[in-house]
């Protein structure tokens, strides 16, 4: 369980980016969402540790983040940041996800076994000997999680996972994130794209100025004036309303209810 209670925090230039959140989450895809400058990334980096609560207290499976380390903490939460090319320095695929179990002090073997897992679940096998700057937007991103997934972490924040990629990448990354949910994992996808919302998620935090100011059922989430806290409701919800057909998640579920089917 990720749990965050009564959080408040102060950068240190007086700056009040969270204002007391509580927040609980277990395995489970949860949006984290908002406009610009709303705290989510602030809120999203307690749980790994590299922030630390001005007030409150953020738990991490039961245990106090004041009382670990970012290196404890990165085994339980794992974090995928925006624009994951920065962080690949490696010169294969291989040994960028090595890295991370490497590290853990892992023998050979384990370390073998955990990146070929690793590569298989983000479906990018046979990547192995590339070099990570040859891949393209969507195969970086599936790498980024890759090297993450290695660590074995039990929860995993994604930054913006499919900003910048087209149709195709971006569904790749929807596909694993759906895996990964299945196999137990529990994500916490910080995301502006209400479409991927709609798509994934199981429930919805938004925040707000740093507060939250609502998180709950995915589609009570979009029966809010989203235009109030600087968001668009996906135009599939537009067209199944103008439709008369209320509330859907996909589009071949419009195409269902309009063929007479069930959905
Ligand atoms: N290192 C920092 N020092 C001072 N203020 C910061 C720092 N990082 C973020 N802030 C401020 O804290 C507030 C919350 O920022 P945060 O990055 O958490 O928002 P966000 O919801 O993730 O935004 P975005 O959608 O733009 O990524 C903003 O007002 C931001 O300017």
């Amino acid at each position: 369980m990720l749990r965050a209670e009564n959080v408040w925090h102060v950068y240190e230039n007086g700056r009040e980016a969270l204002r007391g959140i509580d927040f609980e989450m277990g395995e489970e895809i949860v949006a984290l969402v908002g406009q610009n400058g709303s705290g989510k990334t602030t809120l999203a980096k307690h749980f790994n540790g590299l922030l630390k609560p001005t007030k409150g207290r953020v738990i991490v499976d039961g245990m106090d983040t004041r009382e670990h380390t970012v290196a404890e903490l990165s085994r339980i939460v794992g974090y995928v940041f925006q624009n994951p090319e920065h962080m690949f320095f490696e010169e294969s695929v291989f040994r960028e996800v090595a890295f991370g179990p490497k590290n853990l002090g892992l023998d050979e073997d384990e370390v073998e076994s955990r990146v070929r897992w690793a590569l298989k679940t983000v479906n990018l096998e046979g990547y192995e000997e590339r070099t990570p700057y040859s891949l393209s937007g969507g195969e970086k991103q599936r790498l980024a999680i890759a090297c993450v997934l290695a660590m074995k972490p039990k929860y995993l924040i994604l930054d913006e996972p499919t900003t910048g990629l087209d149709a195709r990448n971006a569904a790749g990354v929807v596909k694993t994130i759906r895996e990964l949910r299945k196999s137990g994992h529990g994500i916490l996808l910080i995301t502006h794209d209400m479409d991927l919302v709609l798509e994934l998620a199981e429930r919805v935090v938004l925040l707000h100025r740093g507060r939250k100011v609502f998180d709950g059922p995915v589609e009570e989430f979009f029966s809010l004036e989203l235009h109030e806290y600087g968001l668009e409701k996906p135009e599939l919800l537009r067209i199944s309303e103008k439709l008369g057909i209320g509330f859907v998640r996909s589009a071949s579920e419009v195409i269902n209810v309009l063929a007479g089917g069930s959905r």
